[in-house]
């Protein structure tokens, strides 16, 4: 049983060629898109498999590790950056790299959508498709290298490694409406965000432990500044913040970093569209690093511990303090490190493999801006 022994390896080196036959249990065999699929042809569809650029790449897996490796040392915001950028492509119709599509011919794009607004990362993903176009032309999909990338991300910023299937194609439509509509809000209260992880097939269990991606990387004032002044249009704090934690949230967050969708009421939890609503001048204020506590200081656990505390940044990580089973796990995960770590690499596997596209469906993009 590999999520309380904690039992994930990882490994030092050449991590693309070990035989990990217990984990790769855990791999779900979800691939929607072809189960919806009627049919007798199904055989011929490919199906995921782990090392599947063993022939046609070998070098794949290495050239992500090594591109996000050296990048990260210049930039080590690029780690947070493109364990988000994960999340958002596999939540909004599975993981085909539809979130990497530029506008192009009058058609809109995910990256224009509200939620994705401050995303990150798409030039590193452009650089790592370059190497690998390189060593080896037309093979490596665009949703291989995110998911491989996020993988490379979450083990710099202190978290486990977890194996991955790959053989994954690309997406020829980006989902902009969708990714508006269904990606969850920050204000989202409890049960609107179990409900909408539930819609892609998490339990409660999952929820909180993909949530503790939150333990690294930054969150922009914008998106809790109504919890520090104007919480349910109360004109006061969200009465669930720590005292001395909203002190030091306030000094972050001023009025002077104040923006006119963040000083307007909180908005309805009804509508993500509204909520996830940003302006530009999120990009202009400091913002908060999640790992507020000091950098390196384990990925997860003080996120819990701090959710205990009162010292969730947004409203929805604060809500996983509200539910009963969901509050369970937030303090198991707090005093047990080894259970979320093992938790959080089984779910970013299963996060990885919502709705992929396999062969003949999608395409491998040369290019991961457009269609080819
Ligand atoms: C209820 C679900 C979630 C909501 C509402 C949410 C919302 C947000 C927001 C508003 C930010 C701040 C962005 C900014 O200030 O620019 C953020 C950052 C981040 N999110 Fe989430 N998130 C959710 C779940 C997740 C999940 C499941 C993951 C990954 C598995 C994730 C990974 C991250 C990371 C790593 C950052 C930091 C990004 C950076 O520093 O560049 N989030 N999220």
């Amino acid at each position: 049983e590999i999520s309380r022994k904690g039992s994930i390896p990882i490994p030092d080196e050449d991590y693309s060629m070990l035989d990990l036959p217990s984990l790769l249990e855990v791999l779900p065999s979800d691939q929607r898109k072809l189960d919806e699929i009627d049919t007798h042809d199904k055989p011929q569809f490919e199906w995921l498999r782990y090392d599947y650029y063993n022939e046609s790449c070998p070098l794949a897996e290495q050239i992500v590790r090594s591109v996000v490796r050296e990048l990260y040392q210049l930039r080590p915001s690029i780690a947070p950056a493109l364990l988000r950028l994960v999340f958002h492509d596999c939540f909004v119709e599975g993981c085909d790299a539809s979130v990497l599509l530029d506008p192009a011919d009058g058609i809109e794009s995910e990256k224009d959508s509200p939620p994705n607004i401050s995303l990150k990362g798409y030039d590193v993903i452009d650089r790592i498709k370059s190497e690998l176009e390189e060593a080896c032309p037309g093979v490596v999909s665009c949703a291989d290298i995110i998911v491989l990338a996020a993988r490379e991300s979450v083990l710099l910023a202190g978290g486990p490694f977890y194996p991955l299937y790959t053989g994954r194609k690309d997406s020829t439509i980006s989902f902009p409406k969708i990714a508006t509509f269904e990606l969850p809000s920050p204000h989202d209260d409890f049960s609107k965000a179990i409900e909408s992880f539930a819609s892609r097939g998490f339990d409660e269990r999952e929820t909180v432990a993909l949530l503790g991606a939150h333990s690294t990387g930054t969150i922009h004032c914008e998106f809790f500044y109504n919890r520090l002044y104007n919480f349910s249009e109360t004109n006061e704090a969200d009465p669930s913040i720590d005292t001395e934690f909203l002190e030091l949230l306030r000094s972050k967050c001023n009025h002077s970093h104040s923006s006119s969708s963040s000083s307007s009421p909180s908005p309805s939890p009804s509508s993500s569209a509204a909520a996830n609503n940003i302006s530009n001048s999120l990009l202009s204020n400091p913002g908060m690093k999640m790992d507020y506590e000091g950098p390196g200081t384990g990925f997860g656990t003080l996120y819990y511990r701090s959710l205990l505390q009162g010292r969730g940044l947004l409203f929805v990580d604060q809500q996983m303090t509200a539910g009963e089973q969901t509050e369970t796990w937030v303090q198991a995960y707090a005093s047990d490190v080894l259970l979320f770590q093992a938790d959080f690499g089984r779910t970013m596997i299963k996060l990885s493999n919502l709705q992929v596209l396999t062969a003949p469906m999608g395409q491998i993009r040369l290019n991961c801006r457009k269609v080819n």
